[in-house]
């Protein structure tokens, strides 16, 4: 089978959010972590395949040389059609990476037109006059203004995206959107014929993203979050029902966090809450030189092999803010990746085959120090958080990568319970 769709995502978590969009819209999704090369397989026959890259933060032609070899890599196993996935909060640094990134994979491909809209409606956001919004909130009046690698303090999307390209950026907007696929399909010719490359769609709802998706079939390259992908995978010929792999309920378990996102500190508490057991991570003292991962793996041991267990580097605003002071921000992210990076490995030596692990950088760092390259993307446990399976060098995995944000509070608790615990 050859796959029908590409996508390449400029994060890891982003990349878990849109194969399981993919996956909803009954497409068969594999999802494979960083630059593939001619020896990257696909670990399953599929419909689609994301690439996940880390391209969101590094400069410009980084990120586009990735993207370039993601596009020629998903080219080879057969997809004729590469979706571009970029944050539903449109995270890019002023001097962005999304304009130049679809400049190439459309330059690559020979595409003159592209689609662009970051809309998720499950996850509150949505385009109206190329404006984002974030739930009630217009992007620069949200948190994200506040992001600290990504500070988002403009909301119109023509305007961010005209400062990132040299070619024309115009409007699709929602009552042409109301009006249907052809509608919007003759307004992007329109564009084109008018020199227009880039053209940003209103969605406010799945039912737009699904007319989007529709419009979009025949483009080279298309650009946005997660909606947009599964508006896009639901146009494609249904093949059969997605491959039902089966929620992980056997082995052991354990949730490895380095997230500060507010949700994610919720999460851990709903976790303590429930009384599981529980291990705060020390940074400072693991730079001071105590043996911090051999302490934690002699607490791991001595706990119940029935319960999942948390181990957390996880910290308040205030706890996060004197801890990089003290060692700087860069450094401290490093030897908490470090450190949850080795504990993933030990815990999946020591016999936990299922894994969830919160935060875009910190899985990013358990996947490379895991050594997973491709991963088969199962059922969801919340939007945009699926459950994957991967081989290691111990035996099967589930593997579950959350974006900091994502998730309900329970998630931690809810993905993790047993046979017997749900027969009760
Ligand atoms: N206690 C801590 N002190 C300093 N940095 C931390 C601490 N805990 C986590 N971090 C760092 O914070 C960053 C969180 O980012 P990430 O894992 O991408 O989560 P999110 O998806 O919420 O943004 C990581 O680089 C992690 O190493
Ligand atoms: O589109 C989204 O919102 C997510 O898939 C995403 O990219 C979130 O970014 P992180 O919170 O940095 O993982």
């Amino acid at each position: 089978m050859t796959l029908r769709i590409g996508c390449t995502a400029d994060d890891f978590t982003g990349g878990t959010d849109v194969a399981a969009a993919f996956r909803r819209a009954g497409l068969r999704t594999a999802l494979v972590f960083g630059t593939p090369d001619d020896t990257t397989a696909l670990p399953a026959d599929c419909d689609a395949a994301v690439v996940a890259l880390k391209s969101r933060s590094t400069p410009a032609e980084e990120a586009v040389a990735d993207s370039l070899a993601a596009q020629r890599w998903l080219w080879a196993k057969g997809a004729a059609q590469v979706y571009f996935k970029y944050c539903s909060t449109f995270d890019s640094t002023p001097r962005g990476n999304i304009g130049p990134v679809t400049d190439a994979l459309m330059d690559a491909a020979g595409a003159t037109v592209t689609l662009h809209c970051p809309a998720s409606p499950p996850n509150g956001r949505t385009v109206y006059q190329g404006h984002l919004f974030v739930h009630d909130q217009l992007l620069s009046d949200s948190p994200l203004r506040h992001h600290p690698l990504t500070p988002m303090t403009d909301p119109s999307l023509v305007r961010l995206l005209s400062a990132q390209t040299r070619h024309r950026v115009g409007l699709v907007d929602w009552t042409t959107v109301r009006r249907g696929v052809e509608a919007v399909r003759d307004a992007v010719t329109a564009h084109q014929q008018d020199g227009v490359r880039h053209v940003v769609a209103d969605a406010l709802t799945d039912e737009d993203l699904a007319v989007l998706g529709a419009a979009a079939l025949e483009l080279p390259v298309v650009a946005g979050a997660a909606g947009l992908a599964e508006g896009l995978g639901h146009a494609y010929p249904a093949t059969g029902p997605a491959a039902a792999e089966p929620w992980p309920r056997a082995g052991r378990a354990a949730v490895l966090a380095g997230s500060c996102s507010a949700r994610t500190l919720e999460q851990i508490a709903q976790f303590y809450a429930a009384g599981l057991p529980c291990l705060h991570l020390d940074v400072l003292a693991a730079t001071a030189g105590r043996d911090v991962t051999g302490e934690a793996l002699a607490w791991y041991d001595e706990q119940d092999p029935a319960l999942p267990v948390l181990v957390y580097a996880s910290a308040s605003p205030e706890e996060l803010a004197a801890v990089q002071a003290q060692l700087g921000v860069a450094e401290a992210a490093a030897r908490v990746e470090e450190l949850l990076g080795a504990l993933a490995s030990h815990l999946v030596g020591r016999g936990v085959r299922r894994l969830l692990v919160a935060g875009g950088e910190t899985s990013g760092a358990v996947t490379t120090a895991l050594g997973i390259r491709a991963v088969l993307v199962g059922e969801e446990a919340d939007p945009g958080v699926p459950w994957t399976y991967a081989t290691t060098g111990h035996g099967e995995l589930a593997l579950m990568l959350k974006s900091g944000n994502f998730g309900a509070p329970d998630l931690f608790t809810r993905a993790l319970r047993t046979d017997t615990e749900e027969a009760k």
